[in-house]
């Protein structure tokens, strides 16, 4: 039998934490076949982002076209597109699919992977054209505009139209990480699960949203595939917590207990 096919529109990551190397590597892990599609290449390791090159709109196009006229596929995940271009053409070529928006503007190292411009175009484009959005906090407020709790940033972007997720929380504080769950009309949801002490989270992120889009892909309904996709960050934090790896904030892990 055929698996269930995804799809990551995203930025690739030199150091192999985040962007399509966590994509792929957490589609493959969730038994899903991983399709492809570059917007942007970064020289980047655990301490930052030290170039960027933007794939061109037409080559994005091209590789859009690939896979759409090829492949069944089940759900589509976008992370780093990087100008308002190509969240413009992405919104067009992925309107009607069940569509996971990871708004990437700025990366955990502090750079900017998308600016004003490219913020704009998430609000007036792909938002509405998307069944689930994942912020973390500071995506969250950059994406409003304003400072509220989670809980109230879930709210308000709900009311855009698609349901959003905010990730985070504070597990420094609590000893648990919550994500709101927010549904247009409903009340937001607090999902909760322990939190891992460490530092290398590096691509988590990128990550959850990838491992969301799997379970979609499989058919869970949302807040199954969102528990799923939180309880696979965890085990994978869990593994990489002891890890050396890089100057600064290490990857999560990617290895998925194969043995060689
Ligand atoms: N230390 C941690 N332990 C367990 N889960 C975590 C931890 N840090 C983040 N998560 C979870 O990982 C997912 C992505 O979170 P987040 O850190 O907000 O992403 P980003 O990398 O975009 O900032 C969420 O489900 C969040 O609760
Ligand atoms: C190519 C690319 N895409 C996305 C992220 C965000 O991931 P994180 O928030 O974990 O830095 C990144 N750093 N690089």
């Amino acid at each position: 039998m055929n698996p269930p096919v995804a799809l990551t529109i995203a930025g690739t990551d030199s150091g192999g934490a985040a962007g399509t190397a966590a994509d792929l590597a957490t589609f493959a892990a969730l038994g899903v076949h991983g399709a492809c599609v570059i917007t942007a290449v970064t020289a980047q390791d655990t301490t930052g982002v030290s170039d960027i090159h933007a794939i061109p709109l037409a080559t994005v196009e091209a590789q859009l076209h690939a896979v759409f006229d090829d492949l069944p596929v089940a759900a589509v995940k976008t992370g780093m597109l990087g100008s308002a271009e190509t969240v413009e053409l992405v919104a067009r070529l992925c309107a009607g699919r069940l569509l996971v928006v990871d708004p990437v503007l700025v990366a955990t190292s502090g750079a900017v992977l998308g600016g004003e411009d490219v913020r704009r175009a998430y609000l007036d484009h792909l938002l509405p054209v998307a069944t689930v959005v994942t912020p973390n906090l500071a995506e969250a407020r950059a994406l409003t505009g304003r400072d509220g709790s989670p809980r109230e940033l879930a709210e308000e972007l709900a009311g855009l139209k698609p349901a959003v997720i905010v990730t985070g929380g504070d597990p420094a504080a609590t000893g648990e990480c919550t994500d709101w769950l927010a549904e247009p009309g409903r009340a937001p949801i607090p999902l909760r699960h322990p939190a891992i002490p460490t530092t290398n989270d590096h691509g988590t992120g990128c990550t959850y949203s990838s491992a969301l889009a799997a379970h979609l892909a499989h058919g869970a309904p949302l807040r199954e595939a969102a528990e799923q996709a939180a309880a696979y960050v965890t085990r994978q934090l869990a593994i990489s917590k002891t890890w050396t790896l890089g100057r600064s904030r290490g990857p999560i892990a990617h290895t998925s207990g194969g043995t060689r």
